[in-house]
């Protein structure tokens, strides 16, 4: 199996390059690399994942009369990714664009957990205690609910995207000893401040039950003056059906609806979809 990769993808206003997950807790995991991140010299602003496994594999088999044969298979392994970033780094709008790219089975732990509270088994009922703190549900319910997951049979044949796992280095360890790795780790670096701005901003549209940010969605001096960016993150947005009555929306409405409008020079949400060249 190759190695596993690391990258940083750092999605706050100024741009850095920095070690993957700063602790020692990836640091296992990164070694040769199969998947890469790099920056896209059409476009500075971008990065792109581009795939470099090999598209061929051979399978050596013996036979009965103990002659070896050997197949070439034109399937490329399937890719495996884990992703990790804090609420609001833009993790679900990056899942969405990885999964929809490269064809793989989103797997979020968070959706594993809710879906064993509905199917009201007794883990599931030991999850909810924890998750309903806030807290971390065990590693012996977690884990096993993911690789279970993982040894599915289209996660085995499609690749998978990891997410929300592994919150611990003990989660880490234990894919690992299952024989799990990733062809690459991303992690979403965003700023704090960032983050919480982001949070603070969100709100939720009632009639699509969607989440737009006050500085995105309303701020018509930053859309006057970044109208190209502007336009480019809603023809991409609208093309995933993420935004779809936002142009619609007249501003005295949008005004009673999310109240006053911020003036901002930074764009948080253009920032993200920009600089990932997908
Ligand atoms: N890998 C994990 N290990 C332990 N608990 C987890 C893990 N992933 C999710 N959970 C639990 O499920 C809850 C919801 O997770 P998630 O859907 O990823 O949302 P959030 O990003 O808000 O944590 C978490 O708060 C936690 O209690």
């Amino acid at each position: 199996m190759a190695g596993a990769s690391s990258c940083c993808v750092n999605l706050g206003v100024t741009a850095k390059t920095q070690q993957p997950f700063a602790s020692s807790k990836s640091s296992k995991l990164s070694n040769s690399s199969s998947f890469s991140f790099f920056p896209d010299t059409s476009s500075p602003s971008s990065i792109s994942l581009r795939a470099q496994k090999p598209l061929v594999s051979f399978s050596v088999t013996r036979r009965r009369d103990s002659t070896l044969v050997a197949a070439a298979s034109a399937k490329p392994e399937p890719l495996k990714i884990m992703i990790a970033g804090a609420p609001a780094s833009g993790k679900g709008t990056q899942c969405e664009l990885i999964t929809k790219k490269y064809d793989l089975v989103h797997i979020a732990a968070g959706d594993l957990l809710r879906a064993e509270i509905a199917s009201g088994s007794e883990n599931g009922k030991r999850a909810r205690e924890y998750m309903d703190r806030g807290q971390l549900v065990p590693d012996e319910i977690v884990v096993m609910m993911v690789k279970d997951r993982l040894l599915q049979p289209d996660s085995r044949e499609k690749g998978w995207l990891l997410d929300g796992y592994p919150r611990s280095s003990s989660q880490a360890t234990a894919l690992k000893e299952f024989g799990f790795k990733p062809d690459i780790f991303i992690l979403l670096d965003v700023p704090e401040e960032i983050l919480v701005e982001r949070v603070v901003g969100r709100r939720l549209d009632p009639v699509t039950g969607k989440i737009y940010h006050l500085k995105l969605s309303c701020d018509w001096l930053l859309i006057t003056k970044m109208w190209k960016q502007f336009f480019q993150c809603m023809k991409i947005l609208q093309s995933r059906h993420v935004i779809v009555s936002l142009p619609i929306y007249p501003v005295k409405i949008a005004k009673l609806f999310w109240g006053s409008l911020p003036v901002s020079s930074t764009a948080p949400y253009h920032d993200i979809i920009l600089r990932i060249g997908f």
